[in-house]
């Protein structure tokens, strides 16, 4: 590790001198290591490598992609470079298709594109509107957590799957940043964090930044969680998600729905933390992609193999978690809870 100061000004992804910077989340928790873009396509590949990932981190990015599309555009007048952008906006929305931020982002982008005259006022406005977007992501955290924070207690005990924390957005967290309020309210909290095998998000990244946020934190193998439950060691489970459908769906981290089915079974609240920008309102929970991924993350962990040559693999990155195992979506304009047929849209009424 570096000696890079990790502090509450740290981001995930910014936008700094007509350039994107961003953790490389591939080296954690070893190395802390920015890396600088001024091409979109290096943003698309970093999305698809999760050099950055999380659903709202990856909302931002894709913005930030096209940013930087339009200083590479060499259009001079706003039909080539509305045509330039549709273009990047192609290539980084084929990245990764279940986390619906990423589509949201690059589509606000589009329409405020679409909204300029000049092919310099365009420029401007998408420059500015992707900062903005940024700046707003660790708001509506901030909003979320404090949301959230009411329904943790004293002393609790609370499990999170994957990294739905500072790391997964701009700053702060959304599963994660519901932790932070609650600490920050007063009360004294304890996180048990599960590993999340494959890419282990969980043991890279949540251990990571709560250890340095000093959290009492303790890690777990994904099979020990029926053990922590049944055993008394954790009393509510807080989770982010990469898309929520209306009916309350909630698609996040392969693994999540055992973890759902595991505190249902023991009476435990399972609560899931997501900005209003990861409600999908329109497509069926039947009609959601799952990403699926290459069997090397499962036959290995890192250079190591850990399972014999041509070995079939299935590995899904998320799965699908019914309304009925779901405590609450804890969001930005409030916590809907079922029947999230109602709930939902009422929370975009209150926008
Ligand atoms: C706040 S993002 C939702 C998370 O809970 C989780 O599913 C996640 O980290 C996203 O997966 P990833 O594959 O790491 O991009």
């Amino acid at each position: 590790m570096n000696d890079t100061i990790i502090d509450s000004s740290l981001r995930t992804v910014e936008w700094k001198n007509n350039k994107v910077v961003m953790v490389d989340q591939t080296k954690l928790p070893t190395e802390l290591v920015f890396v600088e873009y001024d091409d979109f396509n290096q943003v698309a590949n970093a999305i698809k490598t999760l050099v950055v990932r999380g659903a709202p981190a990856i909302g931002v990015s894709g913005a930030f992609g096209l940013a930087l599309a339009v200083l590479q555009s060499h259009a001079t007048i706003k039909d080539e470079l509305l045509s330039d952008l549709e273009n990047a906006r192609k290539i980084l929305f084929a990245t990764r298709p279940t986390a619906i931020n990423l589509g949201w982002g690059l589509e606000k982008i589009m329409n405020v594109a679409k909204s300029g005259d000049t092919v310099e006022q365009i420029k401007e406005l998408v420059i500015s509107e992707a900062k903005k977007m940024a700046e707003e992501d660790i708001e509506i955290n901030k909003a979320m957590g404090k949301n959230g924070s009411v329904l943790f207690d004293d002393n609790d005990t609370i499990m999170t799957h994957c990294n739905a924390g500072a790391l997964a957005t701009v700053a702060y967290g959304t599963a994660l940043g519901v932790i932070r309020a609650t600490r920050e309210s007063g009360k004294n909290v304890k996180v048990i964090a599960t590993e999340t095998r494959p890419i282990q998000q969980g043991s890279r990244l949540t251990v990571f930044e709560l250890k340095h946020d000093g959290f009492d934190v303790s890690l777990i193998p994904d099979t020990a969680v029926g053990y922590s439950m049944a055993n008394g060691l954790v009393n509510k489970v807080v989770v982010g998600a990469d898309r929520i459908v209306k009916t309350g769906h909630v698609f996040n981290k392969i693994g999540t729905y055992q973890v759902a089915t595991m505190a249902k079974q023991h009476g435990i609240p399972f609560y899931v933390a997501a900005p209003l920008s990861t409600i999908d309102l329109e497509t069926k929970a039947e009609d959601v992609i799952i990403e699926m991924r290459k069997g090397s993350e499962v036959t290995g962990i890192g250079d190591k193999k850990t399972a014999p040559d041509d070995t079939n693999v299935i590995n899904p990155a998320f799965d699908m978690t019914p309304p009925e195992l779901v405590s609450g979506i804890i969001t930005e304009k409030g916590v809907a809870k079922a029947p999230y047929g109602e709930s939902i849209p009422k929370l975009f009424q209150a926008n």
